[in-house]
């Protein structure tokens, strides 16, 4: 485990977690961690849908939008498991409301509100007995989706586990289900999630075993604690569940998820520590989980954390607490691990807690800790692609999974830092109000290899032929060595730093070419690389190293994509050069760049640049025609069996004044609005989705902002809106070399190329509604 930083070990045990099928015996650790993770995705096969009077379905439908909702569904019912089906009309559609009844019975809810979870279950067993006795029994069902008993719904989405002292009658739900605002101001106040336990009494024993075993066949974690009248000392301290416990829920234990969680102190102006441990962590813990908590010291110490960290130590993945950019570090700590495979195959979880948080709002539909928190709870993996920016003239690779950016955002990114104490997550608006008043021209030349039509299926074209971009990375995956290079901020809300305005013409010179620039490596250029090999007589170079299977009994060294079309394991987790790091500093590549001559009025910039270049007057009218170019005889005459382009697609070339360059890999969800920067874009489509806010001028960019708050940005006509597949991009001259990858920024120096990595890295949860 790690060393360094402060540490803490937080653990709730006895706890047991359970398994979905009751027809299989426990697992392997691995193996059992490796299920927990994905078994979202499986619902009991043994029950038949509820189907509910047509009457009623309305009114639930609605109810259970709110996460708890009257039913009236009364009647008394004779317990029984599976096989329940109600009959109603329009069945289908209907019956997928609640799901799959997994088991009915009669129920006492203990009304008393907020009973302890840590109460002696001795005193509430013999309180409980009086309580309740005169209480009414309702009859209840554990359906698929939820319980219901009496006029209530629980949904499971919202159970975080089910607490049972083994041998008696009574069990507790933890539950955080949404809880609206008052009336009138439930539209203006966003419904907020809230814990809510409830005390249930079973007929028996034996029927609180069932129910046990029904919440456990639904994914929720069951909380195994030992009988109420034998102490804790009898317990075996190596046993992880009580002695006694039920055969049903015996054969589905599993042992607590281990996870390491790396913790920045400084995120979110400071308040994560406070909504990891006051929000997150209880979460965690009601659920069985593991965790080694560490708290970054500085910039890096995540990335090294990940790299160095022994996997057996927290073999069911990393939790990152804060924002993109602590996700960034782990990210490239993991990829510059030994094993590469293995760092991708490791599952990250997100508790936001960070200035901004659009990978996990985007991907996995989550905005707040608590969401997060029981997102990692139910589990699932969600599979998202990676894509590399390699530096052609260093070989530095730097990884992320967000977007990367040139231009205006950049700027705003560098200028964001300084404000960081004083301003916190507003620091982006007020630097990016600063950096427009004082508008540079940026200047780029953009090469980039469009998805060719076809290509374009989404997620139903998973067999569409995509270019196999390991091929791109077979011998040239290095180290990204970013220690030295200064992190400015994070990318936070594009929407709430740029503006538009028209393509100014100028040297916008845009044409198409089958060839790349001479400039990037080889493999850039997407040659075969055994074809590279024979061609350039570089065999020594691209030899292919042995893969290591990493140690992870559990870990899964193939990851398939999710809708690309499989391919081949290509061994790219060889890592050659090394690289000056020097090189790559933000204070080298300033002082070696006199070219550079952006300049603001509040943000003067290098010393060397004396003149504002601000502009002054958009051009509204020049358009910017990308031609497309048709097949170059001369390339193609030159191919033969033995070197075969693997892109059969042209690069297309642009160059001119850009306010933006923005490749992102997911839509790119901003906190703030909701907005999205890229619709079309998928996490796990194989492809980059590429925005190029032509021109310059702050009217421009004044349009693009206002547009992309109400989502129509991509109507601009200077807007040109690209699906790629691999993006190369240049500084021209005058033009400050600012690049941003997920929040971190780095000196765009030379060329700089991004493509995806073949493999995709897994996210800890589900998008909410994808569990099953
Ligand atoms: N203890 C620390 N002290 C200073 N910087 C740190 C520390 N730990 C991490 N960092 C750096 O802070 C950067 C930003 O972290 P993170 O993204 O979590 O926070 P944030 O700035 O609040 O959120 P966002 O990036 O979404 O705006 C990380 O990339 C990392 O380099």
């Amino acid at each position: 485990m790690p060393k360094s930083g402060s540490l803490s070990r937080s653990c709730n045990s006895p706890s047991v977690r359970v398994s979905s099928s009751p027809s299989q015996s426990p697992y392997p650790l691995s193996q059992q961690s490796l299920r927990r993770l994905s078994l979202c995705s499986q619902i009991a096969s043994h029950s038949s849908p509820i189907v509910l009077p047509e009457k009623r379905t309305k009114k639930l439908k609605a109810s259970s939008r709110r996460g708890e909702a009257p039913v009236t569904d009364d009647q008394p019912d004779k317990s029984k498991r599976d096989e329940h089906r109600i009959d109603i009309g329009e069945g289908d559609e209907k019956s997928d409301l609640l799901g799959y009844v997994v088991y009915s019975g009669k129920l006492i809810l203990d009304k008393r509100k907020n009973v302890p979870t840590n109460a002696n279950p001795d005193d509430v067993e013999q309180n409980s007995a009086s309580d309740i006795a005169n209480q009414d029994a309702v009859v209840a069902k554990l359906t698929s989706k939820a319980l219901v008993w009496g006029s209530h719904v629980l949904l499971l989405d919202d159970v975080v586990s089910v607490s049972y002292n083994v041998g008696v009658r009574h069990f507790i739900v933890h539950s955080y289900p949404l809880k609206k605002g008052s009336y009138g101001l439930s539209c203006f106040i966003k419904p907020k999630r809230s814990r809510k336990d409830f005390y249930f009494e079973a007929s028996s024993v034996e029927e609180a075993v069932q129910w046990l075993a029904g919440f456990a066949d639904q994914q929720c974690s069951i909380n195994c604690l030992p009988q109420p009248l034998v102490s804790s000392r009898k317990q075996g301290s190596s046993e992880l569940f009580p002695i006694d416990t039920p055969p049903e829920l015996l054969f589905r234990c599993k042992n607590p998820p281990q996870m390491l969680v790396i913790l920045n102190p400084r995120s979110g102006h400071g308040r994560s520590s406070k909504v990891f441990h006051g929000i997150a962590e209880p979460i965690l813990k009601l659920a069985g989980f593991e965790l080694e908590v560490v708290k970054t010291t500085s910039a890096g110490h995540a990335k090294k954390l990940a790299s160095t960290v022994d996997i057996s130590t927290c073999p069911d993945g990393i939790i990152c607490v804060g924002g993109d950019g602590i996700i960034n570090e782990v990210l490239n700590g993991l990829l510059s691990r030994d094993n590469q495979k293995e760092g991708i195959s490791i599952p990250i979880g997100i508790i936001p807690a960070g200035s901004d948080n659009s990978l996990v709002w985007t991907v996995l539909g989550v905005r707040d800790p608590v969401s997060a928190a029981i997102s990692i709870v139910k589990g699932g993996l969600t599979a998202t692609d990676v894509f590399a920016v390699e530096w052609v003239q260093t070989g530095l690779i730097h990884f992320g999974m967000t977007c990367t950016y040139y231009g205006f955002a950049s700027d705003v990114l560098e200028l964001s830092e300084k404000y960081q104490k004083r301003f916190g997550p507003l620091r982006y608006f007020v630097a990016g109000f600063q950096k427009f008043l004082c508008l540079p021209k940026y200047n780029y030349e953009v090469q980039y290899l469009p998805v060719a039509k076809e290509d374009q299926g989404g997620k139903n074209s998973a067999d569409r032929e995509v270019v196999d971009m390991s091929d791109l990375y077979t011998d040239i995956m290095r180290r990204s060595n970013t220690d030295g290079i200064p992190r400015a901020s994070s990318l936070s809300s594009i929407d709430s730093i740029m503006t538009p305005s028209r393509m100014s013409g100028g040297e916008m010179d845009t044409f198409g070419t089958t060839h790349a620039s001479t400039e990037p490596s080889e493999y850039v250029r997407g040659l075969d690389p055994k074809s590279k090999r024979q061609s350039s007589g570089r065999s020594n170079l691209t030899a292919e190293p042995e893969v290591i299977h990493p140690q992870l009994p559990h870990s899964t060294l193939n990851w398939p994509r999710t809708r690309t079309k499989s391919r081949t394991d290509k061994g790219w987790s060889g890592l050659t050069a090394a690289h000056d790091p020097s090189q790559c500093s933000w204070g080298n590549a300033a002082i070696n760049d006199r070219e550079d001559i952006s300049s603001t009025l509040s943000d003067p910039g290098p010393i060397w640049d004396a003149e504002p270049k601000w502009d002054t007057e958009a051009n509204w009218d020049v358009e910017n025609p990308i031609e497309l170019p048709g097949p170059s005889d001369d390339v193609e005459s030159r191919i033969n069996k033995e070197v075969v382009p693997r892109f059969k697609d042209k690069w297309i070339v642009t160059k001119g004044p850009f306010l933006g360059i923005l490749v992102c890999n997911h839509a790119c969800r901003t906190v703030q609005s909701s907005q999205v920067v890229a619709p079309r874009a998928e996490h796990d489509d194989n492809t980059m989705d590429m925005l190029l806010v032509h021109g310059s001028g702050r009217l421009r960019l004044m349009r693009f902002f206002l547009l992309l708050q109400m989502g129509k940005h991509l109507s601009l006509p200077y807007v040109e809106y690209v699906k790629v597949k691999s993006v190369k991009i240049k500084a021209r001259k005058h033009t400050h070399n600012g690049c941003g990858i997920d929040g971190e920024l780095f000196p765009l120096k030379g060329q700089v190329v991004s493509s995806l990595l073949p493999e995709q890295c897994r996210l800890i949860g589900r998008f909410p509604g994808h569990h099953i």
